[in-house]
């Protein structure tokens, strides 16, 4: 609790801060209406005994006067209250949502693929929405409410001690009650909300493969976990609502008892002509009086409890930091980029979600490990010794470690080196896995890697600004994602320097005015759901055309795979001529044809460097893998 509680004042005065102006204005409607609570009362009671002693009328109609008065003002405070802490509870939602989506765009790939789409839209949603009464009332209303219950009881033990004593007792009993079966009604709705992610986790990420869904027949196998989910979703709400049902059953049962309580008491201290009977209804009033602010007191903790997962789980997400460094103050040069890569390391995360937070740690001990030569790699303290370089894993087993925790990033790429001179082309070869497009992903920096080094024009892509990379390096991947927005946002990735004059003579280049001109709107189009009817290669060229207008020094291009139609690949065909000139190239070439643009060759298996060299040489030298794969005709297939 104290964590939590720590948490929620952290979150609290973050998000409330802007808006004090606001709060103030809650806090006088809700305490306002609740000081006119214990008011009416009394006037009730001066009512009551000034009707039975038959006094004058016109005091009557005052006291009636007064009490209607009291009633309406209570009304507008209501709805004060709730004008001010609707737009409190929107405004700091709607600002810690935006926080959080900032932040999860933000994080780094290897934290995206840990997290399913579902589950982070439960994060910046569910979470959140299950924060914004605490935003809006709760402080106030346990406050007021607190106030409330003090006033009502300080009321009442100024007319009589015996009932001060009596209901006194019973609000700390009764407080007590509440307490103890509110917690039997914590664990099921914890199961709710934990099947609640669930659900939405699954439905997002069956929705987004439903094409292979599909195409593989799963549909059956897909709706079969989903009924599954339901059922127990159903049976986890109706376990929550019981409990619920059943507080609510005790706390009306417990409630009853208190009047009771009150008006035996009242009735007492009347038979013995100690209070009056207006005293008796106003006794039995403050008892009534006590019922709504002890239960909102046992809500607000129990939507405390039920929050402080949703606080613990927007915190972790808050506190999780990128693990990819957000760079240095280094200048990429303009025009086309050398790619220099020295001895570089990479390998992709391999731990569970618990154990995410020590991997900084992890690395930082395995790095120094490596520095400082105290990892053992099953080798001899003579071989070490020998060794002046870090051990290098073999590629077949990993090295074990005299370290606590065991090796967390099996080597995707190692001791990888190449040199690409500015404007020349790469053609990148290799059997599938074998981290062709993690060396890309390198280059833009999606992942850090683990030793050695990238320099672009001569500059460490450590030391440049992550922000940057992007507008130097231009990546067309084979799966084109296209968003539903304009056709123009789509190109200029909402660039708003980027004039439609520049959008149009790219496509006109890139042959893609047929498919603009059919489109109803040009360049205002959406893409809908079907992104425009674009075929993969259409799409393909889609990007290119993002690429063009970025303008880019190095373009790294992962070349579609699947068969184009004649028209298309003719025209990917040219748009690739034309995106290389003046450019550096790095081509994931599934074609031949593709191949011969390169100048330079690399071959890898199982993240290693087979054959790297100048394309013409390779081909030239009969017992080169690169000479093999031109006898067999093909670059896509085994080697
Ligand atoms: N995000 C990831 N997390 C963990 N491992 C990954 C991730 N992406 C790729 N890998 C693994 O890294 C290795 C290299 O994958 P990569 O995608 O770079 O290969 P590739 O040569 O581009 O393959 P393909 O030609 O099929 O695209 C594979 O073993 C793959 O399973």
């Amino acid at each position: 609790m104290g964590a939590a509680a720590q948490g929620y004042r952290t979150i609290l005065a973050t998000y409330l801060k802007p808006q004090r102006g606001r709060f103030w204005g809650l806090a006088i409607a809700l305490l306002g209406g609740i000081g006119l609570q214990l008011l009416n009362p009394q006037i009730l009671r001066y009512f009551i005994d000034t009707a039975i002693a038959g006094r004058q009328q016109r005091s009557l109609v005052l006291a009636a006067g007064a009490f209607m008065a009291i009633a309406i003002l209570q009304q507008g405070l209501a709805i004060a209250t709730t004008y001010f802490s609707e737009t409190i509870a929107w405004r700091a939602t709607n600002t810690l949502r935006l926080d959080l989506a900032r932040h999860a765009m933000d994080l780094d790939l290897a934290f995206h693929k840990a997290h399913t789409p579902g589950e982070l839209v439960e994060r910046v949603d569910g979470d959140v929405d299950a924060l914004s009464r605490f935003f809006s009332q709760f402080v106030l209303q346990v406050v007021g409410n607190g106030l409330l219950v003090v006033g009502v009881l300080f009321m009442v033990w100024r007319e009589d001690w015996r009932a001060g004593v009596t209901l006194s007792l019973f609000a700390l009993v009764a407080f007590g009650v509440l307490g103890s079966l509110q917690t039997l009604a914590v664990g099921p709705w914890g199961t709710y909300r934990q099947i609640s992610a669930e659900f939405y986790g699954f439905v997002a990420e069956h929705l987004s493969g439903l094409e292979d869904i599909r195409a593989n027949g799963a549909v059956g196998y897909v709706m079969d976990r989903f009924y599954k989910i339901l059922r127990r979703w159903l049976a986890a709400f109706h376990q929550a609502r019981f409990t619920s049902t059943l507080l609510w059953g005790s706390t009306v049962g417990l409630f009853t008892v208190g009047n009771a309580i009150a008006l035996a008491v009242g009735a007492y201290l009347w038979s013995q002509s100690a209070i009056t009977i207006g005293t008796v209804y106003l006794l039995f009033y403050y008892a009534t009086l006590l019922q709504d602010p002890i239960e909102r007191i046992r809500e607000e903790l129990e939507q405390l409890q039920q929050a402080q997962a949703s606080i613990q789980r927007i915190q972790d997400l808050l506190g999780h930091q990128t693990q990819v460094s957000p760079g240095g103050q280094g200048v990429l040069p303009t025009g086309a980029l050398s790619v220099e890569l020295e001895e570089v390391w990479f390998g992709y995360e391999e731990v569970g979600e618990w154990e995410r937070g020590r991997v900084g740690e992890w690395m930082g001990e395995r790095v120094d490990g490596w520095a400082s030569g105290s990892i053992d790699e099953s080798t001899t303290e003579t071989d070490k010794a020998d060794k002046p370089h870090p051990p290098i894993y073999p590629s077949t087993r990993l090295p074990t470690y005299s370290l606590t925790h065991p090796p967390t990033y099996p080597p995707t790429l190692q001791s990888l080196t190449l040199h690409l001179p500015a404007g020349q082309t790469l053609g990148l070869l290799g059997k599938t896995g074998s981290g062709k497009s993690t060396l890309a992903r390198l280059l833009l920096r999606l992942y850090d890697i683990q030793r050695g080094q990238i320099c672009l024009g001569g500059v460490n892509i450590a030391q440049v600004p992550l922000r940057e990379l992007p507008h130097h390096v231009g990546f067309v991947t084979q799966d084109v994602q296209l968003f539903q927005t304009s056709v123009r946002n789509n190109l200029t990735f909402f660039n708003a320097h980027i004039g439609d004059r520049a959008i149009l003579q790219t496509l006109e280049d890139l042959g893609l005015m047929p498919w603009l001109e059919a489109l109803p709107q040009g360049l205002d189009t959406e893409l809908g759901a079907d992104s425009g009817g674009l075929s993969a290669g259409q799409a393909q060229l889609l990007a290119f055309a993002r690429v063009f207008l970025k303008d880019p020094g190095l373009v790294v291009l992962d070349e579609a795979s699947s068969r184009l139609d004649p028209l298309t690949e003719q025209l990917i065909e040219r748009a690739v001529d034309r995106l290389l000139v003046n450019r550096t190239g790095i081509i994931i070439a599934h074609r031949l044809k593709t191949v011969e643009r390169a100048d330079q060759i690399l071959i890898l298996e199982q993240g290693q460097a087979v054959e790297y060299g100048d394309r013409i040489t390779l081909a030239q030298d009969p017992n080169s893998r690169f000479a093999q794969l031109l006898r067999l005709g093909t670059v896509a297939g085994s080697i």
